[in-house]
Parts: structure tokens; sequence; C-alpha cells
């Protein structure tokens, strides 16, 4: 049986598409009524208009996950380490299904897990998927980090589905931050898009947003492979590209001067732990450094284009 934290957009994707392949799914979300309410109109409200199978048994009791010997942890990145303790869980293996770097710890969601599941081998799901996507059945490829081979291999075969494709990997570092800082980039390039900078603009932040994920990523053991794989290239494609994208779309608000959505945007807080392990490993990141600034209202989208403009002339 698999257990599923987190009952918004992407944990309720994950456990339709699990249960239409077949395996029995415990979903948990935190709010009573709306998990009862699923119960009877096997509907939840981030994903409007998606039938839950039968397979799935929504539940806001965290004993009911109890016997599930695998968890998929699909709750915001900044309240991983606060919400797990509280759930007094054993699995077997824990498999984190969000993107971003811990403010507090400026650690990765398999740290986190590790902490605070101590008898879980940890695993990370990530690479280009809307869960909209994923709950309509279309075609999704996923990139699954674990250290362990063999429960990488395991989980990769548990958690494929017909239509939901996992390469697996056991470069960990790798797949968690392509995973998070791909979201960073996608601000920087829905405020580009939003101040009317054009495509060519985004196409440069895209890229030179990619070069400096990989010399963060790569300076903290990750493989150049892997960031060029879903979760690193691919995500980044998806996410800078579309307005489906929750970050792309608050990048967009503030280069438009629209009121920021009131939505999940993983790439808010991780763009200013992004900066200070950059600091930390003594690697420049002026795209992310910008749209830290941004994000925080220091700066126009105007004056951190022209500050990235004006920088020193150098090698690509
Ligand atoms: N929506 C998508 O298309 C995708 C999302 N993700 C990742 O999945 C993670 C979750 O995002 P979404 O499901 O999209 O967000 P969402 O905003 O749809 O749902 C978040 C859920 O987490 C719950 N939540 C918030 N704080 C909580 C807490 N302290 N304890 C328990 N539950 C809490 C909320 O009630 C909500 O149900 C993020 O890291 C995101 O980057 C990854 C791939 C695709
Ligand atoms: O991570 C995602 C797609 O892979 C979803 O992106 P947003 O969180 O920006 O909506």
């Amino acid at each position: 049986m698999i257990g599923v934290v987190g009952a918004g957009a992407f944990g309720t994707a994950l456990a339709v598409t699990l249960a239409r392949a077949g395996r029995q799914v415990r979903l948990w979300g935190r709010d009573a009524g709306t998990m009862a309410a699923a119960r009877g109109t096997r509907t939840l409200p981030r994903l409007p208009g998606v039938i839950l199978p039968a397979g799935i048994h929504p539940t806001a009791d965290p004993a009911d996950l109890r016997e599930c010997d695998t968890l998929l942890l699909a709750i915001p990145m900044q309240r991983l380490g606060a919400t797990l303790p509280t759930l007094g869980l054993t699995p077997r293996h824990a498999v984190a299904a969000c993107k971003g770097v811990d403010l507090t710890t400026l650690q990765g969601p398999t740290a986190i897990l590790r902490a605070a599941l101590p008898g879980a081998v940890p695993a990370i799901l990530s690479g280009p998927s809307f869960a909209t996507d994923i709950a309509r059945g279309l075609p999704t490829a996923l990139s699954l980090g674990c250290i362990d081979e063999a429960a990488g291999a395991a989980l990769q075969t548990l958690l494929s589905t017909p239509t939901l494709r996992l390469y697996r990997t056991t470069d960990v570092a790798g797949v968690e931050l392509g995973g998070a800082l791909k979201n960073v980039v996608a601000i920087a390039c829905g405020a580009a898009i939003g101040a009317g900078l054009g495509d060519s603009a985004r196409a440069a932040l895209m890229t030179r947003g990619m070069a400096e994920m990989m010399r963060l990523a790569t300076a903290m053991g990750a493989r150049r492979e892997t960031l060029m794989g879903l979760s690193g290239l691919g995500d980044l494609a998806l996410t800078c590209a579309s307005p489906q994208s929750r970050n792309f779309a608050l990048g967009h608000a503030i280069g438009h001067g629209d009121a920021p959505p009131d939505a999940t945007t993983e790439g808010t807080a991780t763009a200013t732990a992004a900066l200070r392990l950059a600091e930390t490993h003594g690697v420049d990141m002026p795209v992310t450094q910008a749209t830290a600034a941004l994000v925080a209202g220091r700066v126009t989208v105007k004056d951190a284009m022209k500050a990235l403009l004006d920088r020193d002339l150098t090698e690509e």
C-alpha cells in the first residue's frame, strides 16, 4: 500500500495515476472536512474535475497511513520538516515529491526525510510534470533519485504507471537541485515576459540560469548529466515556457505589475536559500540573485535586467 502525504494538486495527481494503475493508495490531507467530503464526492478542490478512483482512500487521520510501506511526500518544501514528526509514521521508503531547498537548514528534501524518518530509505521524485497533465493521464516522464540502488529499482517499478514513466538514478543531489533551482529561473523568465522584454530575453535567462544551476549543483556533488536530464533541463523547459507554471505566473505578475497569485510558489524561498548555498560554495549565481531581489521587492524588473546586462563581459 502507498501513502501520499499532501492532498494538494500534486499529491492528488500522483494518487490518481497510481490508483488507476491498480495500486491501493491512502491519501492524507490535513483538513478533516475536505478529506471527509472527498470520500463522498470523490473529488478534491486542488484538482477540480478529476474523479478519485476507488483505489484511493482520502483521510485526515495519519494513523490510516501506518500500514503503508512507501510514503510519497507532496507538501510544500518549507513545511516538510515541521510536518513529518507530527504524523508518527515509520515507512520503509519515503519519496519526496516536493521541489526546493529548506530555508532554515539549507537542506534538500531527502536530508529532511533522513532526519525525520531515520528508519526509511529516502528518495526524490522530480521532473517536468504539471499535476493536471498527470491526472488527465497525459504522457509524463520523471526522475527518481535514490542512493540505494535496489530500493531505487523497486520504487521505479512501484511508482511507474502506463502514462507516468520513471527513470532512476543514484544522483540524488542532481535530481533535488534540478527541481529546486529551475523554479527560481522560471520566476525570472515570467518576469521578463510579463515586463515585455521578449522571447530572446527569456531564452537568455533560461540558458544562463541553466549555467548557474550547473555551477551550484556540481559544486555540491551532483552530476552534470543529471542536470541535463528530466529534473533540470526538462523541468526548466516546461516551467519557463508555460503560463501554467505557478512560478512563471508569479514572475509574470511581478513583471506586469499585477497582484501576485495566491498559489504555492516554491521558487520564492528557494531563491534565497540557493543564494546562501552559492555563497558557501563560492559560486556566482547572478540570475538567482536578481530573482531573490525581485521577489523581495528590492528591485524592479528593469533594474534587475540592467544589472545583469551591465556585468563584466566574460567567456561562455
Ligand atoms: N502542482 C504541480 O503541478 C506540481 C507540484 N510539485 C511540487 O509538489 C509540492 C506540493 O505542491 P502542490 O501540490 O502543487 O501544491 P498545492 O498548493 O496544490 O497543495 C499543497 C498542499 O499542501 C498542504 N499543506 C500546506 N502546508 C501543510 C502542512 N504544514 N501540513 C500538511 N499539509 C500542508 C495544503 O493544504 C495543500 O493541500 C511542491 O513542492 C511542488 O513544487 C511538483 C510537480 C508538479
Ligand atoms: O514543477 C512543476 C512542473 O514540473 C510545477 O511548476 P509550478 O510549481 O511552477 O507550477
